[in-house]
């Protein structure tokens, strides 16, 4: 029986729901941290739902992995250590594979089950952690930070949920202080950063701290990705200060990274236009979110 996953008290969009006909539940389980649903959608394939809230599906998840990945990965000249934060289900790894500079990927993700669920639901995706550079940490992302040296990684990808629940924490100062203290001069953040049709003001803390912290570029950008609320997602994009970054003009061509065939899945989404493009704002979204 089809039943409409239903949310209308989401705070992060009241008054609104996102709803997707269900043909098949797989998976309904709760760990320490959050529930877990996996259903069958009639048009999307396979859906990972965290409390309530769509995390990805087959169909579109290649838009926010690729962009979250190679926004940051081609804005910098041969990237060696990546650390990914949060990304449990492994499709931030599948793409940051398919770059032959990087040496190490360290993945910090809280929740264990997350990642044995996507193992048995989304191969596609969990490929990624079958990559020999990725070492997994389960655990909470700001401990694992303040145990990293100094200016360890090139690049980090902060692909976490909502800041309700567990990912709480990933909007406030100290984590972004953390994050900037791991990076090398001129390393890179790329971090999850909410829509600008539905999250103004959040995404102008996330600015104004981020702008503070990094001193190098900071920079909104977004994709569409028709299953998140209001279809667009935001990517923070800040540079720590000591080299130059231009972020608009990426330095890798898809090239480089086109021919690794990661796990025999090839790029669908980014490309160097897109990645271009990705920067362009609406007049409204520029009023907003351009002024830092
Ligand atoms: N790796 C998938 C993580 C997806 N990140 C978030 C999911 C929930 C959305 N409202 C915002 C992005």
């Amino acid at each position: 029986k089809a039943s409409k996953l239903q949310y209308y008290n989401n705070p992060m969009w009241p008054g609104e729901t996102h709803s997707l006909k269900v043909d098949k539940i797989l998976y309904q389980g709760k760990s320490p941290y959050q529930e877990v649903l996996i259903f069958e959608s009639l048009t999307y394939g396979k859906v990972l739902v965290l409390d309530g809230i769509v995390q990805l599906t087959d169909k579109d998840e290649c838009a926010y992995q690729e962009m979250i990945t190679h926004l940051p990965l081609c804005s910098i000249p041969s990237p060696k250590k990546v650390l990914v934060i949060g990304g449990g289900d492994g499709g931030v790894l599948r793409e940051i594979a398919r770059h032959g500079s990087v040496e190490s990927i360290d993945i910090c993700e809280i929740d264990q089950l997350v990642i044995d669920v996507c193992k048995d639901f989304f191969p596609d995706l969990s490929v990624g952690f079958e990559d020999p550079r990725v070492r997994l940490h389960v655990g909470d992302a700001v401990e694992f930070l303040r145990n990293s040296p100094e200016g360890t990684y090139d690049a980090i990808i902060v692909d976490s949920s909502d800041p309700i629940g567990p990912a709480q924490e990933l909007v406030e100062k100290p984590f972004f202080e953390t994050i900037a203290r791991a990076l090398r001069p001129g390393g890179v953040l790329c971090n999850q950063a909410e829509s600008m049709w539905l999250h103004t003001h959040l995404i102008q803390d996330m600015l104004s701290i981020c702008c503070e912290t990094f001193k190098g570029s900071v920079h909104y950008a977004w994709a569409s990705v028709p299953t998140y609320p209001s279809g667009a997602i935001g990517f923070l994009l800040c540079a720590k200060e000591g080299r130059p970054v231009n972020f608009l003009a990426p330095i890798n061509p898809i090239e480089k990274i086109e021919g690794a065939m990661t796990a025999g899945r090839d790029i669908r989404f980014y490309n160097t236009e897109m990645h271009r493009a990705a920067f362009v704002l609406p007049t409204f979204a520029k009023r907003e979110l351009e002024a830092y």
